[in-house]
């Protein structure tokens, strides 16, 4: 490997093209400056002046050693890459489509998201816990935080506002933790108008409309009336799925596959070179 690394340094030297002055890219998740173009530079004068320990008799501390010397730096142990930035990802899809069940599911296999607790002006239900289920207010201290702006997307929905506090999505991301936002098609428009491409939406969907319905028929929450309502605007949110960065299937029987993905998606968001930069 390090034969491998000097051969190609050394033609490096020859070949001036071969190392560019700039990278290709500019992004903030760039290397440190000079780490290889100062390299290649004074592994190319060693040579002149240095003998190096035998590498096959030398141990690794010792080449290191040398290899510091020879190039007159010392090697960092510090990260290569910074930090990627902190997530905030939006979970969409069709009413029983299976939102709640992932995300029930991410919360207990991942670590450091936070699921955002919605502000709700609607009381408070038996069981019910104030900051777990829904920050619950009353409709004035709701309609101060709409004039505040504190909210990054409300809606009214059968007489009840609900919205998204902006604050605790900034503390949590400021803590390093990623946003998970779990939201009906209106809402994750909504949220795209005001993240733009900072935000992943991701689009879960069923494996086909008729495993929705059913999947909606078992559940038995809905009413027949419910029901008819739900699956016409099912069949109009799917048209919708252009507008979001990902589709999740989640098929029946399916959920740990369907997690997975979600999971997959949010290493390789965090793997990105041109990372997102939500700003709240
Ligand atoms: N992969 C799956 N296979 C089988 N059943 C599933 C799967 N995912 C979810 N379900 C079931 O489907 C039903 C609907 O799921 P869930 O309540 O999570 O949907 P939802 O998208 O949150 O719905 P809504 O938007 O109406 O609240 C639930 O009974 C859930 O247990």
């Amino acid at each position: 490997m390090f034969r491998r690394f000097c051969t190609s340094l050394f033609h490096a030297k020859q070949l001036p093209f071969a190392f560019p002055l700039k990278p290709t890219f500019s992004t903030p998740r760039t290397l440190p400056k000079g780490l290889f173009f100062t390299s290649a530079i004074k592994m190319a004068d060693t040579q002149k002046f240095r003998s190096f320990p035998s590498l096959e008799k030398a141990s690794k501390p010792e080449l290191l050693r040398a290899l510091e010397s020879s190039l007159g730096i010392s090697f960092s142990s510090d990260s290569i890459c910074p930090s990627p930035n902190p997530l905030i990802i939006v979970i969409s899809g069709p009413s029983g489509v299976g939102k709640d069940a992932v995300i029930k599911r991410l919360r207990e296999v991942r670590e450091n998201l936070h699921f955002v607790v919605t502000a709700t002006s609607r009381g408070m239900r038996p069981g019910e816990v104030n900051g777990k289920d829904y920050f619950f207010v009353s409709k004035d201290e709701f309609l101060s935080m709409v004039e505040k702006d504190e909210l990054l997307e409300y809606a009214l929905v059968y007489g009840d506002y609900k919205g998204i506090p902006k604050k605790q999505i900034r503390d949590f991301m400021a803590k390093g933790c990623d946003i998970v936002l779990r939201v009906d098609i209106q809402g994750a428009e909504t949220l795209r108008k005001a993240l733009g491409d900072s935000g992943v939406f991701i689009f879960l969907v069923a494996e086909s409309e008729l495993a929705l319905v059913e999947r909606l028929i078992d559940r038995k929450t809905e009413s027949e009336e419910e029901l008819l309502v739900r699956i016409a605007t099912a069949r109009e949110e799917v048209k919708r799925v252009k507008r979001f960065d990902y589709v999740v299937v989640n098929a029946k029987g399916k959920l740990e596959e369907a997690v997975d993905l979600v999971g997959s998606i949010i290493d390789a968001e965090k793997a990105k070179v041109r990372q997102r930069e939500p700003m709240i």
